[in-house]
């Protein structure tokens, strides 16, 4: 496990007691979290957001990059031990379904939580001995957290409660919680179609139904992308009959068109945010050159076309 202290440590990880600890017999950092607490005007024991809060932390992450962790010195989270069950909704990758709608009276009843982890090291965490009741996906949203912008499913803690609280149509606890962070707020702006679909959804499945629809928007127009490329490296090139490499190119148009073919690839994810291997579009790839080499055309030494 790396650094840090949270619950959820191995015992012989923790800093030795004495000479870290404070007045009041709490770590330094924890009167630093009290602190940051009393600047909002309450105490720990009060309950600072609508609905209950709650994350098991690994003390995988950065505290300064990790948006749990501030959400703990902002006191509005609470830390779970491993062991303890969360009856609300729980965000994990460990869910089978996904959050829907219908789950708005789990969340305003009992809240909701997170596992607070680094996405490397999933494997590490003890799924059989955290969780709850109601285990949930995400469906598919793109973060816009400084570590994985632009990044389908890959959702940080502070992202992940807020898209709960988006899909159930409590939009205003979402932009509550996120307005902690100077980047928040650009998840929901990020997200905002996606999101308003997801609201007019209803059950799981419905809401897996219109995340597969948007997946198939987005290849199909990634498609279109990759065509628009493709002609127009054809009207670029001229005599699209002169071989490429008899083309006098330079190292920078090169570049280029590197450049257009990342763009038009298209990159499929799984349920956790990694890239899966196109295996179709390798297959695209190698009909695309049987195809060109079937229609090109030979001459023999008397101009006469060959067929082969
Ligand atoms: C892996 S941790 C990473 C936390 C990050 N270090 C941070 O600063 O918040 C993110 C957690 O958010 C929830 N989460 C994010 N995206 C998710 C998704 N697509 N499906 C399920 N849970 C997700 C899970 O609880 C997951 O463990």
């Amino acid at each position: 496990m790396g650094k840090g202290k949270g619950k959820n440590k191995p015992n012989d990880d923790r800093p030795s007691k004495s000479k870290h600890r404070g007045a009041n017999g709490h770590h330094i950092r924890q009167n630093n979290k009290h602190m940051e607490i009393k600047q909002y005007g309450h105490s720990k024991s009060k309950q600072l957001f609508p609905v209950k809060l709650a994350m098991w932390d690994f003390d995988h992450c950065d505290p300064k990059r990790c948006s749990g962790k501030k959400l703990e010195r902002l006191g509005l989270i609470t830390s779970l031990k491993v062991g303890q069950r969360f009856q609300g909704i729980v965000i994990s990758p460990n869910g089978k379904s996904v959050v829907c709608p219908n789950d708005r009276s789990i969340v305003e009843k009992y809240g909701a939580s997170v596992v607070e982890c680094s996405w490397a090291r999933l494997d590490e965490i003890p799924f059989n001995k955290i969780g709850g009741k109601h285990e949930r996906l995400l469906p598919y949203l793109v973060a816009a957290n400084q570590v994985n912008y632009g990044r389908p499913w890959r959702l940080n803690c502070v992202e992940a409660i807020a898209a709960c609280f988006a899909i159930i149509g409590r939009m205003d606890w979402a932009s509550d919680l996120l307005s902690h962070f100077s980047w928040g707020l650009g998840f929901l702006e990020l997200n905002n179609e996606l999101l308003q679909i997801y609201q007019n959804c209803t059950d799981s499945e419905s809401v897996k139904k219109a995340e597969e629809e948007w997946l198939l928007k987005l290849k199909e127009e990634n498609q279109k992308r990759k065509q628009e490329v493709q002609n127009t490296d054809i009207w670029m090139m001229g005599n699209v009959n002169r071989k490429m490499n008899s083309l006098n190119i330079s190292d920078e148009e090169e570049e280029e068109d590197d450049r257009f073919e990342s763009i038009s690839k298209p990159v499929k994810y799984d349920n956790l945010g990694n890239i899966i291997e196109e295996r179709e579009c390798e297959v695209e790839e190698e009909e695309e050159k049987e195809r060109e080499e079937e229609w090109e055309i030979k001459y023999d030494s008397l101009g006469n076309i060959v067929t082969s």
